[in-house]
């Protein structure tokens, strides 16, 4: 059964107190914590996640054209995995993969930095991906806070990373609050 997750993400919170962060978005209620590491590739304003990349990708590059063997070989390990769709980038490119992967997160701005308005023309490809895959958790990333958080939830998210919209909220635990249930809600 699907449920509602949040996800604050920690490029919002304060780096030098990563622990004391996490701790206190857990004590807010999140559900989960989101942590990006990012590949200069694709996001090239990034360096921090360079050396974690680099050794991703000597494991990864020789799949690029082989996603689905890719996906088996993580699952392998134990581990659960999820694509990450970037604005430019149809929904149609991952309809294969769905069955296959755990979540797809549907970015709802350019990776990069936090802080941006959300494009709620992504909310689209939640829709389509709903409407598909009626088990299938969608998380979304950009821009979301708890003015829009209505439209994400009814456009079929279940799974809501936020990073100002819960940081910069004069109480994340009520961010954390509307947002569940905003999701709850459309869940039923
Ligand atoms: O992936 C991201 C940006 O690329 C981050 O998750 C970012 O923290 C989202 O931040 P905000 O909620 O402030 O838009």
């Amino acid at each position: 059964m699907l449920k509602a997750k949040i996800a604050p993400s920690m490029l919002s919170s304060d780096f030098a107190a990563l622990a004391d962060e996490s701790k206190r978005m857990k004590d807010c209620g999140a559900h989960l914590l989101h942590m990006d590491v990012m590949d200069g590739h694709f996001v090239p304003n990034l360096t921090l996640g360079a050396p974690i990349i680099k050794c991703l990708r000597k494991h990864t590059d020789m799949f690029l054209d082989k996603p689905a063997d890719l996906i088996a070989l993580i699952k392998a390990t134990g581990m659960k995995v999820g694509i990450a769709v970037k604005p430019k980038t149809s929904v149609e490119s991952v309809i294969p993969f769905c069955k296959a992967v755990d979540m797809i997160l549907i970015m709802t701005v350019e990776p990069g930095f936090g802080g941006q308005k959300m494009m709620p023309d992504c909310l689209e490809k939640v829709k389509v991906l709903r409407s598909k895959f009626p088990q299938l958790d969608i998380q979304v990333d950009g821009g979301i806070d708890v003015s829009n958080i209505e439209q994400v939830a009814a456009a079929g998210a279940n799974v809501i990373v936020a990073g100002t919209g819960v940081f910069g909220h004069k109480s994340p635990a009520e961010a954390i609050s509307i947002m569940t249930k905003a999701v709850e809600k459309n869940l039923k």
